[in-house]
Formats: C-alpha cells, sequence, structure tokens
C-alpha cells in the first residue's frame, strides 16, 4: 500500500524531466545541478541532506542545529548537485539567486503540521517559481511519516495534499499547470531514498541510455531486477522497465549499506596503496578482499577483446551484452533460449556450444580477471560478505570492481524460486545489484560476469560523456 501514495507522480519520470539547468560557480570547475531544499523550521531539511549524503545515523538528526543561513552542499554522484540548505525564514527575495538557476524545490512538510503557515510558504515559492522557472521541479516531502499510525498517515498526506492544491486553484486556476509531486518521507526507513532517488531521475539527461543497458542486462541475465545505485548515498540512478515494489528496493538498499559496513574489514594484498594511487579508483566502501585472487593483468587494455557486436543497435555496450545460453552467429552473440535438454557440464558448459561464452571463467573476455566469491547463506537476511573483484587494466591505470553476492532463501512453497543479490561495482561510485534467480547464479555465473563487463563498459562510456559535458559546458 505504501507504494501507492509515496509519490502522486502520475506519469513517468522521463516524461517530466526539466531541460537540464547546470549553473558553474566560480570556486567549481564542474557546472552543478542546484536544488532548493525549504520548509519551515524543524521540518528536516538538514535531516534529511545529512542522512542522506553524510551518513549521519537517523537518530543523531535530533541533535542537529538550527540552520541559521544557507548552506551548500556539493554532491558528487552521478550528476554533480549543489543542494542549498536553507533556514526555515527564507523566502524568494532573500535567496540572494533567481529561480531560474534552480532545477528542483524540495519543500520539506512535517506530515503532523496541517496548518497554515508551511502550506503558505509552499505556495509563495509555487507562485515564484510559475513566473521564473515553470520548468522547475516540485517535490513536496510529506515528512516524518513514521510518527503515524498506517490511516493517520494516508489522512494527514490527503489533507496537506488537497488543501495545496485547493489554494493554488483559489489563487489562479493557471497554477494547475505546476506539476506537483509529493512524497511521504522518513529518515528512519527507506522512503526517504527512494523518494530522492525519484527526484534525482528527473534531472539525470542519461537516465534513458542508463534504463536501456539495464533492460538488456536483465533480459540476457534472467534477473527480475535490477538497480544502479550510487553506493554511498544509496540512491538508486536507474533501474530496469520493471516496476520498483519497495520491499526490493527495500533489500537491495539494506545489502548496499551491509556492505558499506564491512567493506573496510577486507583488504586486498595485490591491492597496495600504490597500485590504488596508481589507479586513481580506490573503492572507498568495498576494498577488495584479503585473498589473493587470480593473475595479474598481463593485457594493457581494459576492453575485453570478444570482437562480438551487432549492427541493430547505436551501442556497442549494449550489443554485445550476452544472454544465458548465447550462441554466436555469424561473429554475432546472439540470445537462445536456454534449453534444459542441452547437456551441460558441472559447470554449467554446455556441450552443444563450444563458442558460448556462459559456462567458463576462461571464455570470459581475457584481459580482466573476474574473481568474486559468492556467500550463500541460506538466509534473507544479507549477512556479511564474501567479495571478489574484476580488475582491469587501462593503459596505465589499474581497477579494481569488488563483486558479492548472497542467497536469498525462498520464503514459501516448492514453487518458490531460490533468488541470489549480486553486487557489482561499476565505477568509482556506482553499483550494479541485481536479482538473479539462483540456479542461473550458480550454473551461469561465468556469462553472468560476462554481461556485466560490458554493462560497465555502457555505464562508463555514458558517465564520460556526462563527465565532459559538465567539465566543459
Ligand atoms: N521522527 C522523525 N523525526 C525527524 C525526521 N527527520 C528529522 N527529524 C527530527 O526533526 C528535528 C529537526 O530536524 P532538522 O533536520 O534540524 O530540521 P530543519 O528543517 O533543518 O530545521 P531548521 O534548521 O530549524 O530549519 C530533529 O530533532 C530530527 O531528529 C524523521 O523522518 N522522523
Amino acid at each position: 500500500m505504501a507504494a501507492n501514495y509515496s509519490s502522486t507522480q502520475s506519469s513517468s519520470p522521463l516524461n517530466q524531466r526539466p531541460k537540464l539547468n547546470v549553473h558553474r560557480s566560480s570556486s567549481d570547475s564542474v557546472a552543478r545541478t542546484k536544488i532548493l531544499l525549504l520548509g519551515l523550521r524543524r521540518a528536516g531539511k538538514t535531516s534529511i541532506q545529512q542522512v542522506l549524503f553524510n551518513n549521519l545515523p537517523p537518530k543523531q538528526t535530533f541533535y542537529l542545529e538550527t540552520t541559521m543561513r544557507i548552506v551548500k552542499h556539493h554532491v558528487d554522484t552521478v550528476i554533480p548537485l549543489e543542494i542549498w540548505d536553507c533556514p526555515a525564514n527564507t523566502t524568494v527575495e532573500s535567496l540572494g539567486a533567481p529561480l531560474s538557476q534552480f532545477s528542483t524545490i524540495i519543500f520539506v512538510i512535517d506530515i503532523r503540521d496541517l496548518y497554515n503557515q508551511p502550506i503558505s510558504k509552499l505556495v509563495e515559492f509555487i507562485v515564484a517559481s510559475y513566473s521564473d522557472n515553470p520548468d522547475i521541479s516540485l517535490e513536496v516531502f510529506v515528512h516524518k511519516a513514521e510518527k503515524l499510525q498506517e490511516d493517520d498517515k494516508i489522512e494527514n498526506f490527503r489533507q496537506i495534499h488537497e488543501r495545496v492544491s485547493d489554494r493554488l486553484l483559489d489563487m489562479s486556476p493557471e497554477y494547475e499547470q505546476m506539476q506537483l509531486n509529493f512524497h511521504l518521507t522518513s529518515v528512519y526507513d527507506h522512503s526517504l531514498h527512494e523518494a530522492f532517488s525519484r527526484v534525482l531521475h528527473k534531472l539525470i539527461e542519461s537516465l534513458p541510455y542508463l534504463e536501456e543497458l539495464l533492460n538488456v542486462f536483465c533480459a540476457n541475465s534472467q534477473s527480475p531486477k535490477a538497480f544502479l545505485f550510487d553506493t554511498r548515498s544509496r540512491l538508486y540512478i536507474a533501474t530496469d522497465a520493471s516496476p520498483v515494489d519497495s520491499a526490493t528496493h527495500n533489500l537491495c538498499c539494506d545489502y548496499l549499506q551491509m556492505l558499506n559496513s564491512f567493506g573496510p574489514l577486507y583488504k586486498s594484498i595485490t591491492a597496495s596503496p600504490s597500485r590504488q594511487r596508481l589507479s586513481g579508483t580506490s573503492t572507498p566502501n568495498i576494498p577488495p578482499p584479503t585473498a589473493v585472487f587470480g593473475p595479474s593483468p598481463t593485457s594493457p587494455s581494459s576492453r575485453p577483446h570478444a570482437s562480438i557486436s551487432s549492427s541493430h543497435s547505436s551501442s556497442p555496450a549494449l550489443n554485445n551484452i550476452a544472454t544465458n545460453g548465447t550462441s554466436r552467429r555469424n561473429g554475432l552473440l546472439s540470445p537462445t533460449p536456454p534449453t534444459p535438454s542441452t547437456p551441460t557440464n558441472s559447470n554449467g558448459r554446455s556441450h552443444s556450444s563450444p563458442a558460448q561464452p556462459s559456462s567458463t571463467q576462461s571464455s570470459r573476455p581475457s584481459t580482466a580477471d573476474h574473481i568474486s566469491i559468492s556467500q550463500h547463506t541460506g538466509t534473507s537476511t544479507p549477512k556479511p560478505p564474501t567479495p571478489g573483484y574484476t580488475r582491469t587494466r587501462t593503459g596505465n591505470k589499474d581497477l579494481f570492481y569488488p563483486s558479492a553476492s548472497t542467497s536469498l532463501a525462498a520464503s514459501s512453497g516448492a514453487s518458490a524460486v531460490n533468488t541470489t543479490l549480486t553486487y557489482h561495482l561499476i565505477t568509482k561510485h556506482l553499483a550494479l545489484v541485481a536479482l538473479i534467480p539462483t540456479a542461473v547464479f550458480q550454473e551461469r555465473r561465468g556469462l553472468l560476469e560476462y554481461n556485466v563487463v560490458f554493462f560497465r563498459e555502457g555505464v562508463q562510456e555514458i558517465c564520460d560523456v556526462e563527465e565532459e559535458v559538465r567539465g566543459a559546458g
């Protein structure tokens, strides 16, 4: 039920994405997307910023001091953000910058605050945005939702929504054109992460490409759901086309949090500080594991050498993601549905199709050492990981990509499918978290990781373009 009322946005975020509105400050070399965080005193603005981007434990928000002046926070995720945490008395005039500079306004209202004051303030900003920046994305976080019982929560949420709409309609029917999105949020559960992720999606120009990569990955890896997460904030940057259900999102978020917590316990002998310095891609959250895995990379190229391409799609990375049970035809890897009758050896190797990359580690791209060890706990509670990593060398760069997995026991019924939750670091700050049927994970592990290589390549290309635009624009 929560999923139904947590956000009132009706159409796809893709349709609502405003034009790229970025500004470079004199002290900053990158152009940042600006987000305005507004609301009355003690509404929870600073808590939201600190919990999401500073890893502040929710309980410690109690000790935050009142914000006396505007504080600008720089956040580097898939797009560079500048979040303005404003004091309660900020007005359009005292803001010190035109609203046209901002891409999004997030207005925070305490869910128990049904009085006029917050609604008047919100309406003031909506009216000003209408004339200054009609493309701005207006988001209302009805916050501290966990404080109320389910029925009261829904009722208060409805009332706040209704009062804002009525007030705008009373002023002028033209304000109805302003698209307002309401979200129920709390720092004490995952609703805040889910809501902020949805806000972020409207700002990511490259979202359709990331989504397409995820769609292709899911289709070819038999994954029912995959997320691309920002590892530090645990916001999901993109997901595949299947609907997001809160339970799955929460599970993936928890797994990421657990990996973030346990990551520092793992250390690789091969990943010496000098190597990590050389790479410039140390992974602060999940350093590589203690064991020494596999041989050192020998090829100077990070690109897998499989010469697989397709004329059907514009992205080489998309084309190259292989399916479970692939066959090589005319130099292409093309999908063939896995046939149960195909004889396989204990490693899942198909005897009928020697060219299949799905079955063995050795058939994976030769220049990437793929070693990842999964942990099968037989429980749905994520346990400390036994991560692995992929090491890839690009020119003089030595890149480490930790990976981990845990199996989740099917809840009930003989027909229930056991699922494995997998984690693969994709870029310095982005990770792919996917649900994979355990049977597929065990039997087609090589292929899965093969697909991850191409997925990673696609995402890195997109991030490079984004960086180039922001840096040069
Ligand atoms: N129950 C609950 N309390 C919250 C939540 N978020 C924030 N709080 C509490 O609300 C209080 C105010 O939080 P702040 O983040 O300082 O609020 P603010 O809007 O920045 O306040 P000002 O700086 O005065 O404008 C703190 O005691 C927080 O612990 C939430 O989701 N649930």
